[in-house]
């Protein structure tokens, strides 16, 4: 047991230092600062388990070694981290009897500016608290750092080199770091442009300075507050701060926190917290250190949006695809007032680098303030991948398999992405999955047919394939029956179905499925087409290059050559097809639409040729009249127009006493030319 703790204290010292690394020498992290100091506190409460502490533990040191070109210096006088606290009672147990200063915790880079006789001579950056890195090179282009100052002797000044946030929103989205990626905070950003070999690259950054603390100089003066306000004198502008005047209680000092919180935000000013240090020099020099701070002051920090739940499960469902998708399930938390149990774990390989297992302690978030995510695993090592996903499909019992393809990850980087998949057709979910995409909105657009009622249609065994859901009335008293039914929702649905048939080009390729086609690719087959069903279907069977066309790359041309070579694929796309009418794209709507025609709100049936037009530019120009494009006719039909070797609909028309028009008379009376 001892053992092990050790050895996750090792795995979680060095994970940490990983981490640091990427934050102060590549101004890149892996993970967000919440997350990182969530395991700091981990490593704290092992190092106190097990009583030992290595070397190099982020909790006795600080910064991270520098490993840059730039020269390097000593600090006489250690540069030292600080102290988080997150509790407001604590605080005021820290504060006891002292005068105390309440300061913004400026977000940025530390900097140390040291000055004789008036000139500034160095500019260092805090590096691992006792070798920083040279910096003085890049002081003209930061600005709030005098070149020479009204000051007798030596002063050393430290504060912070930040981007203001209003900056940062303006650069962060032309400006990419030496991997090519784009900076993820203000601070990474600041932390990169200080450390610059080029001040000329530096002064386009617009980085700020603010001084925080005196660290010699101003010996006659013993309060930290008046050493800092007597920089304002010598050109300086410190950062903002509150002084207690007596004990305050804990509702006051929260007052005095968002005050400075606020004042921030007025002033555009980064902070990530606020430091309450003692204001008396004496008194906070008795205070002593650590490795890692002196314990004159805290730093407090806004309560974090990370919550610590128990992985209880995770759940793998199948997908329209075969992807079978992982989803955490968790001992609820409540976030912003709601109970969060869920999270998608996106692929095998997210679970794969959080090594994560049921029984895990995990850190959940919600990402921009909505999506719940799993942000980190406290509980890492031991991990085997082909002990967490099933080997069989958890629907239909077919075995899985593991996809792999080339993708991003967050940051950028490319890798390989593992997915599980359960290659069954007749999977049950995945057909659900389908069928729902089918009816969706941007597809056939089946208002009301919601997943529920799809899985008991599909459960009463009523469909089987798309086409079905046009014969549904075959079970109209079936479902009228249905619990939940009744008479007007099955008309409800049923006038949906029939509605759905009016549709479009773009929607009929989006509802095949093909995969990787959605709106966008089915916009741009529907342009290089002419709105032609058949002309796309006979492109393809002619071996058709699809990467001739804008952002068609290898993949999606073998997606649509594949799905046409499927037998029962083709059949639906060609059986289905009778049951639609598919309209022109808009231009022949604005064309005609608006104009006065007697039409409008009629259900118009179509027969026979009428030269020049194709039956699918005939319905697109009844749709475009405010009309509804029928196919067959019934009592329902307003309008028979008849051209060339009309069969049947003839007839019919006649026995049902239905008016029927020549094209020219359709035409003329339509107002088309
Ligand atoms: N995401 C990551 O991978 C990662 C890695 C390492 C560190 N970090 C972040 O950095 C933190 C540790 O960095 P740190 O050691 O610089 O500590 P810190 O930034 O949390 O706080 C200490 C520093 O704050 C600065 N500071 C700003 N305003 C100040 C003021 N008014 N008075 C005094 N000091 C002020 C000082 O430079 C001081 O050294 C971690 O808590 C974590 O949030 C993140
Ligand atoms: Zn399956």
């Amino acid at each position: 047991m001892e053992q092990n703790t050790l050895m996750k204290q090792r795995e979680l010292t060095d994970r940490l230092n990983r981490y640091r690394d990427e934050y102060y020498n590549q101004n890149n992290p892996s993970v967000s600062d919440e997350v990182y100091d969530r395991l700091f506190d981990e490593l704290e409460n092992l190092e106190k388990e097990t009583g030992v502490q290595m070397s190099n533990s982020p909790t006795i040191t600080v910064g991270y070694p520098a490993v840059s070109k730039l020269e390097k210096t000593r600090h006489p006088i250690p540069l030292l981290s600080l102290e988080k606290e997150k509790d407001i009672m604590e605080l005021r147990r820290f504060m006891g009897e002292q005068q105390t200063m309440l300061m913004l915790k400026l977000d940025g880079l530390t900097i140390k500016l040291t000055y004789e006789d008036g000139e500034l001579v160095e500019a260092a950056t805090r590096g691992d608290g006792d070798v920083g890195e040279i910096v003085t090179h890049n002081t003209r282009a930061i600005s709030g750092i005098p070149a020479y100052i009204q000051y007798e002797g030596r002063l050393v000044v430290t504060g912070e080199a930040f981007i203001r946030p209003s900056d940062f929103e303006r650069l962060k989205t032309s400006l990419v770091d030496s991997n090519g990626e784009t900076y993820k905070n203000g601070r990474n950003l600041a932390a990169g442009s200080v450390r610059l070999q080029d001040a000329a690259v530096c002064l386009e950054r617009c980085v700020t300075f603010m001084p925080f603390s005196v660290l010699e100089g101003y010996d006659d003066l013993h309060r930290k507050s008046d050493r800092l306000r007597e920089l304002r004198t010598l050109g300086f502008n410190p950062c903002k701060y509150l002084v207690t005047k007596r004990v305050l209680p804990p509702a006051e000092i929260e007052d005095g926190i968002k005050q400075l919180q606020q004042y921030a935000r007025d002033a555009d000013i980064p902070i990530d917290g606020i430091v309450v240090t003692y204001n008396d020099i004496d008194y906070s020099k008795s205070c002593g250190r650590t490795g890692h701070h002196y314990k004159d002051g805290l730093a407090f920090k806004f309560e974090d949006e990370l919550f610590q739940t128990k992985l209880q499960s995770i759940e793998w469902t199948p997908g329209r695809t075969g992807e079978i998708a992982p989803v955490a399930v968790f001992k609820p938390v409540e976030i912003e007032g709601c109970a969060v149990s869920r999270a998608s774990l996106h692929n095998l390989s997210f679970i794969e680098e959080l090594e994560l297992m049921p029984g895990n302690r995990i850190l959940v978030s919600k990402r921009n303030m909505i999506i719940p995510h799993v942000e980190e695993n406290m509980n890492r090592g031991g991990f085997r991948l082909d002990e967490v996903f099933p080997h069989h499909c958890p629907c239909c019992g077919e075995p899985t398999r593991i996809h792999e393809t080339r993708g991003r990850d967050e940051n950028g980087a490319e890798r390989i992405i593992k997915t599980l998949f359960c290659d069954n057709p007749a999977c049950e979910t995945r057909k659900l999955k389908q069928f729902v995409h089918f009816v969706s909105k941007k597809a056939m657009n089946i208002e009301g047919l919601s997943e529920a009622t799809l899985e008991k249609l599909i459960g009463r065994g009523w469909i089987h394939s798309y086409l079905d859901l046009y014969h549904l009335d075959q079970h109209r008293d079936e479902i009228v029956c249905m619990d939940g039914f009744g008479e007007k929702s099955w008309q409800r649905l049923w006038s949906a179905i029939q509605q759905s048939r009016n549709t479009t080009f773009e929607r009929y390729v989006i509802a095949m499925d093909i995969p990787m086609i959605g709106n966008t690719a089915s916009g741009v087959l529907c342009r290089e087409f002419h709105a032609s069903l058949d002309e796309f279907r006979d492109a393809v069977y002619a071996g058709y290059d699809f990467r001739q066309l804008p952002d068609f790359g290898d993949t999606l041309h073998s997606n649509i050559h594949d799905w046409f070579c499927k037998e029962e694929n083709f059949c639906i796309w060609e059986e289905l097809q009778m049951m639609m009418n598919i309209q022109k794209p808009e231009t022949v709507e604005t064309q005609t639409a608006g104009r006065d025609n007697p039409y409008t709100g009629k259900t118009i049936v179509v027969t026979g040729k009428v030269e020049p037009y194709t039956r699918d530019e005939m319905n697109s120009l009844i749709v475009s009249l405010g009309a509804t494009a029928g196919s067959s006719v019934t009592r329902k039909t307003d309008y028979l127009v008849c051209g060339e070797k009309a069969g049947s609909k003839l007839s019919k028309a006649r026995k049902l006493g239905i008016p029927v028009l020549t094209p020219e008379e359709f035409f003329r009376t339509a107002n088309v030319a």
